[in-house]
């Protein structure tokens, strides 16, 4: 992104959960663009292998772990290996996450409780296992946290994931007052529907429900990667020095479609 000062993370050690795909891919190969090291953990090697990849082909820095962000003691595992290989992080984006398409009433309560425990239980554990360290050495640190905007008003067909991201609003807001008094922000950014190959092959199935969805949106597209970038960067970076508990939403005013019309 040309808007954003060469190297302006150049010296800082960038974490992103689940880095090898979508909305994650977009935002380590942008923090590798500015100079960051990434460190990307996710599930599966092949696309984190292929994300640290291209990050290095293109005069960047980066490295990978497998971890599941269910997993504490794993959780802990990995940020302790951080910390002993890189140094420690300076920022944490918690974007792995989960969701499938449900009525409620047809959702098993196991279906449920993944989704909550891969969105809200892995934004605690990671959070938990990074700050604990941030707060041990009395080092500053950011956090942002992958919402979205049915975290906000009525999740049809995602109960699992609009009771998870307003969970992780919840923790935003609640982690920013604790942690603030030691120089820690926690920030969430929420975006609307975004066209991924995660969302594709488990929401927008639906080439109408596609139409429908986008024809509301008051500026005329769904929400992309890129666009998400620009507002991660901007939290994670000195012009976000003094936003913390900030809950952005980015959906080009889907949210608002019912006050307009
Ligand atoms: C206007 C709208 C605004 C837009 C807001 C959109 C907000 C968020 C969007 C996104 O998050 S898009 C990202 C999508 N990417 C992913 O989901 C990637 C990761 N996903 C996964 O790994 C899986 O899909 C998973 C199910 C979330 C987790 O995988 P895991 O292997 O851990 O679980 P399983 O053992 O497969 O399943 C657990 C449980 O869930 C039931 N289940 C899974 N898929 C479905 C489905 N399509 N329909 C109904 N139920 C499903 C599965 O059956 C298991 O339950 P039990 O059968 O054991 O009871
Ligand atoms: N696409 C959309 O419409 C929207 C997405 N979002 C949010 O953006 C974030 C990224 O989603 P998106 O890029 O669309 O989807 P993707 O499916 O492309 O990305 C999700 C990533 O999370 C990783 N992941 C999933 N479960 C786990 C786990 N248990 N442990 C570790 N990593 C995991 C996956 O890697 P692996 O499978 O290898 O573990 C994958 O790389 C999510 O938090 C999502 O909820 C928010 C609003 C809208």
């Amino acid at each position: 992104m040309n808007v954003f000062q060469a190297g302006l993370f150049e010296g800082k050690v960038v974490l992103i959960t689940g880095g090898g795909t979508g909305i994650g891919r977009a935002l380590a190969l942008a923090f590798g663009e500015l100079g960051a090291m990434v460190v990307i953990a996710a599930r599966r090697e092949g696309p984190l292998s292929g994300v640290v990849k291209t990050i290095e082909d293109r005069g960047g820095r980066a490295c990978m772990y497998t971890l599941d962000v269910r997993d504490e003691a794993r959780v802990e595992e990995v940020v302790r290996g951080i910390w002993q290989d890189v140094g420690g992080v300076d920022v944490l984006v918690n974007n792995a996450g989960g969701n499938f398409m449900s009525p409620a009433v047809a959702m098993s309560a196991h279906g449920f409780r993944t989704v909550l425990d891969i969105n809200l239980v892995g934004t605690f554990l990671m959070s938990q296992a990074v700050g604990r360290r941030w707060l041990d050495e009395g080092r500053e640190g950011s956090i942002v946290n992958i919402s979205a905007t049915n975290a906000e008003y009525g999740s049809p067909l995602m109960a699992h994931s609009g009771a998870s991201k307003a969970g992780i609003n919840n923790l935003t807001q609640t982690l920013a007052v604790e942690w603030g008094g030691t120089g820690v922000r926690v920030n969430a950014v929420l975006p609307g529907p975004v066209r991924t190959e995660g969302s594709d092959e488990r929401l927008w199935t639906d080439a109408a429900l596609v139409e429908r969805v986008e024809e509301g949106i008051p500026l005329g597209r769904f929400t992309t990667p890129r666009d998400v970038v620009g507002v991660v960067v901007f939290l994670a970076s000195e012009a976000g020095a003094f936003l913390t508990g900030s809950l952005i939403a980015l959906d080009g005013g889907e949210r608002l479609r019912s006050l307009i019309f």
